[in-house]
């Protein structure tokens, strides 16, 4: 999923080919978690997994694939951006101390790059918590971004990008600041729920004196392998989400995700820039609504996320499409129309989100919806005319609360020896 080629987890093509070969040999399975520096792969899960794979003909990944599963940190691109979403994920937002400035954040950001590119590589750090032991890598990526705030806190005014201007304010917006924006932003996500708290306990550790946690949250997706074969997830509305998504083979694609090499500025070359925002689903509202309604809000089919005028999941959305009775098939509010690039010129945007659930609200609600993230070369040509929009007439906006927000400039990968942000923090 990226130009990066060996940034990619594990391409359709490759799912294809497994399913047409016998079946992957335990020799293959512990080589691949040699390979990543997993250790302690037990040495009985290959013969599960492949009795698992050869009951059901499921072509989706051996189940002790998904804990052997590396992801490289150094590239052209950060990890955790094309990367196949993971089945667990934790956001946290950290405000510099008062006392720390610019070394102190550069230092910050160099145990935060060596700690990654070991616990992604399978290895265990000195002074280990044991959390992660036994499991291999489980697809773990850990993505480093600045919030608009970072620039001033370390005297770096002038290097803020304008990009990083603050988002406008939406009118359905009812944000809670303590849980909105930030100095520094991880994005961690990996197969493995321990796999991915031990990532986030050993980086906020090591945070120190230097930076403390603003907010966090929690969000998964559906796990590697527990459908039948390889389909687009779901969120907590049950719709199929993720399906018109830019994709890697698009001729725009990286124009549209990446800042490019001799962008401005120059130390996000390579980067992109991630929206956050936290946004609660009226479930009990949703939920009692008769499925034609829930279909006609989106535009598509919940079934299995065909647009209202095609059949399957990949048929193209046909917005000029109408009934016998003259009106449009796909309705003007519907949320397909609202967001399509073809409505707002060419805006698009790389959607990575997870679900979150914590608990249950006072009136009994579930506290639940979508830790929206998106992907962009500039908010103001993907997020912000999208939001716009959106803003002004989605049929989904009865169902949905935006509570937090914030937006993040996520340079580019590190090379070998350095570290995420090294040009900025170093650099002039
Ligand atoms: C500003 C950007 C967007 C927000 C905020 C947003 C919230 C949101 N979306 C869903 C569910 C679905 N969205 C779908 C498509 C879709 N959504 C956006 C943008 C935002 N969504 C875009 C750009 C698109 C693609 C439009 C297109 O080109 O067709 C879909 C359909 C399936 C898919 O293509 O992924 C679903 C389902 C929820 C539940 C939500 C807030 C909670
Ligand atoms: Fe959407």
């Amino acid at each position: 999923m990226t130009s990066d080629p060996d940034q990619k987890r594990q391409k359709p093509k490759e799912r294809q080919e497994r399913k047409e070969r016998p079946a992957l040999t335990r020799r293959r399975l512990l080589t691949t978690a040699g390979a990543a520096g997993a250790a302690g792969l037990a040495v009985g899960a290959p013969t599960g997994a492949l009795a698992h794979s050869a009951a059901t003909g499921d072509d989706g990944p051996a189940l002790a694939e998904v804990g052997a599963t590396a992801v490289p940190f150094h590239g052209t691109h950060q990890p955790g951006i094309t990367t196949p979403m993971q089945a667990h994920g934790h956001l946290a937002a950290f405000d510099l101390a008062a006392a720390a400035g610019r070394r102190e954040a550069a230092a910050l950001l160099r145990r935060w790059s060596t700690l990654a590119a070991e616990l992604m590589a399978g290895g265990t750090p000195d002074t280990d918590t044991g959390v992660a032991r036994d499991a291999g890598p489980a697809s773990l990526t850990v993505t480093i971004g600045f919030g608009g705030s970072f620039f001033d806190a370390v005297g770096l005014t002038g290097a803020r990008p304008a990009a990083l201007d603050p988002l406008p304010a939406f009118s359905a917006d009812a944000l809670d600041e303590r849980r909105s924006n930030g100095d520094l932003w991880l994005q961690i996500g990996a197969d493995d729920a321990l796999v991915a708290f031990h990532a986030l306990r050993t980086l906020q550790r090591a945070a120190g004196e230097t930076a403390a946690v603003r907010w966090q949250m929690t969000g998964f997706n559906r796990s590697q392998g527990a459908t039948a074969r390889p389909m687009t997830t779901r969120n907590l509305m049950g719709q199929v989400d993720g399906t018109n998504n830019p994709r890697p083979e698009d001729d725009d694609f990286e124009a549209r995700v990446f800042v490019p090499a001799g962008g401005d500025p120059a130390w996000m070359s390579g980067g992109s820039y991630a929206v956050v925002r936290r946004i609660r689903m009226l479930l009990d509202v949703w939920e009692s609504r008769p499925l034609a309604e829930q279909e006609r809000v989106m535009g598509r089919r919940k079934s299995n996320g065909a647009p209202l005028t095609g059949e399957r999941e990949t048929d193209p959305v046909d917005l000029e499409a109408t009934g016998p009775d003259g009106t449009a098939v796909i309705a003007a509010n519907a949320h397909v129309r609202v967001t399509a690039p073809e409505t707002n010129g060419g805006a698009a945007m790389l959607r990575r989100p997870f679900s979150y659930h914590d608990g249950f609200r006072d009136d009994g609600a579930p506290d639940a919806g979508l830790l929206f993230v998106c992907w962009q070369a500039d908010p103001l040509r993907g997020f912000v005319p999208v939001q716009r929009k959106l803003d002004r007439g989605d049929a989904l906006s009865e169902f949905v609360r935006h509570e937090a927000s914030a937006l993040f400039a996520v340079p580019g990968g590190a090379a070998e020896g350095e570290y995420v942000g090294q040009e900025l923090l170093e650099g002039g």
